[in-house]
């Protein structure tokens, strides 16, 4: 393995993650001889919390401190944001980009970044904090397989996001609605707190408890004192005041000791496209691998919709043009259309692809396929294992705090990756235990606060399923 790696570096090509297997894999269009590398998978972060806590101050320091933004962009940002008063958000615009972010001063959408740790790749999907951005904040947390919940430790603050109706409750209540399994969670601004043991415990206490109600376990939680301003506790912890009484992960340490979910690569292949961008010279589509692998010359086909597509590589020429943001998101396959790449092993000459697979976000572009017809969440799919279309869903919910119970023909919105789908409930089917998922009473008349429970959704239009059942359907009511 190490061979393989070192001969890809001589060619001057850079894998974005270890590489972690070769497989035997091969598709028909493969000669013999071929080798394909499998990228050891990513982790999606999405990182929340109450509006201000320092969600973008916190990450963008670290992006710099590990060395994930280029030098000359940490100067322009500090001159930038120097001029116009609003130092304090140098850091925070790494990550807001936008003149409209920079000048209101909050995240609106949600920003893509990526870093490595010392055995990951990690993708991290910064969302935004303000009310009125949740459903932004919810097709990041759809992605993700763990968050970073960012706390502002600071008198005062750390109450009003945690108080009934604050955004901390919220935005942890829909992190494990949506699945997210795992959670850092950064007690920030701790400069503000003088440091205090005292207050940290206070806040953790408090969290620990409300995320252990939410059924958050506490091997499932690592909570870090920082401060993200002042870097203090990102990479490394030399803040005599907080060492201390503090022997802890840095938030770095925190992120990479997550688990790396299984991300079913023997599963058919499901890739839901994100986004297209469009050049003079053509298309391309940035895409998601949900499950399976998938390699250039494989046919597809796309849903909705059913059109047969053959996939592509895309050209390196047009590297330069492809947007900054977008890059760090593609795995090796595209990385200067080095799809097909000739190495020198111990067994003569052997030809490695690269293979996208399962938790890998990559470019490519697919004959077969009109672009006008393609929308965000269309999904490319397997020919021989095809996604269902369906309206009728059954999901099993989880239902925090209510004010009204929840009842037959009660309105929905259905996330699935990048498709929103509205409907209503049709049944009630039954209400269950919340740890073991045994059936505690059938048919019930309505769903209250603090419920678990089985329901048939019955969709405005169709949508398109897994026909496997690999992802618990999580419904948002
Ligand atoms: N004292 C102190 N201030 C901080 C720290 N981290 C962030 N701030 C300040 O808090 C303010 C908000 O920071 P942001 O990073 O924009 O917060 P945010 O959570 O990303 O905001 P939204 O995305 O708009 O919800 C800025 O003025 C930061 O300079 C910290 O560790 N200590």
């Amino acid at each position: 393995m190490e061979l393989e790696e070192q001969c890809l570096k001589g060619l001057g090509v850079q894998l974005k993650a270890p590489v972690k297997s070769i497989i035997s894999y091969k598709p028909r269009h493969l000669c013999q001889n071929t080798q394909q590398l499998v990228l050891s998978h990513m982790n999606e972060l999405y990182v929340t919390g109450h509006v201000d806590a320092g969600k973008s101050t916190l990450l963008g320091h670290l992006l710099q401190l590990v060395g994930a933004v280029e030098k000359s962009l940490v100067h322009k940002n500090a001159r930038d944001s120097e001029k116009i008063g609003k130092s304090s958000f140098r850091y925070a615009w790494v990550l807001d980009a936008t003149s409209e972010e920079r000048s209101r001063g909050v995240t609106m959408d949600i920003a893509f970044c990526h870093f490595r740790t010392n055995s990951k790749l990690i993708t991290v999907l910064d969302a935004p904090g303000h009310r009125d951005f949740v459903p932004k904040m919810i097709s990041g947390a759809t992605q993700a397989d763990a968050a970073l919940l960012v706390i502002d430790a600071n008198y005062g603050e750390f109450e009003t996001g945690f108080t009934a109706g604050g955004q901390t409750r919220e935005h942890a209540i829909l992190a494990r609605s949506l699945g997210v399994s795992q959670l850092v969670v950064a007690v920030n601004k701790m400069d503000l707190v003088g440091y205090s043991e005292a207050r940290y415990n206070e806040v953790v206490t408090c969290l620990r408890l409300y995320l252990n109600k939410l059924g958050y376990k506490d091997t499932a939680l690592n909570f870090v004192p920082c401060g993200g301003f002042g870097g203090v506790n990102l990479v490394t912890l030399a803040e005599p005041a907080l060492k201390s009484w503090y022997a802890g992960p840095t938030l770095l340490d925190a992120i990479d000791a997550l688990k790396t979910p299984d991300k079913l690569v023997e599963k058919p292949l499901r890739l839901c496209a994100i986004d297209v961008y469009k050049t003079h010279s053509g298309a391309f589509i940035f895409g998601n691998v949900v499950t399976g692998r998938v390699a250039v010359g494989d046919e597809v086909l796309m849903l909705p919709g059913a059109a047969l597509a053959k996939i592509k590589g895309t050209a390196g020429l047009f590297w330069h043009r492809v947007p900054h943001f977008y890059r760090g998101l593609f795995s090796a396959i595209t990385v200067r259309n080095e799809e097909k790449m000739f190495i020198i092993t111990g067994y003569g000459r052997v030809t490695i692809w690269l293979i996208p697979s399962a938790g890998d976000s990559l470019q490519f572009s697919c004959q077969g396929i009109e672009l006008d017809h393609f929308r965000k969440g269309s999904f490319f799919c397997d020919k021989q294992a095809l996604m269902a279309p369906a309206r009728k869903l059954l999901a099993r919910v989880y239902v925090f705090k209510l004010e009204i119970p929840i009842i037959k023909g009660t309105s929905v919105i259905f996330y699935f990756y990048k498709n929103e789908e509205t409907g209503y409930i049709t049944r009630l089917i039954e209400t269950s235990n919340k740890s073991s998922g045994s059936s505690v009473r059938k048919n019930p008349r309505s769903l209250s606060s603090d419920s678990s429970a089985l329901i048939e959704i019955t969709l405005s239009w169709f949508t398109i399923t897994p026909l496997f059942h690999h992802l618990e359907l999580s419904a948002f009511i």
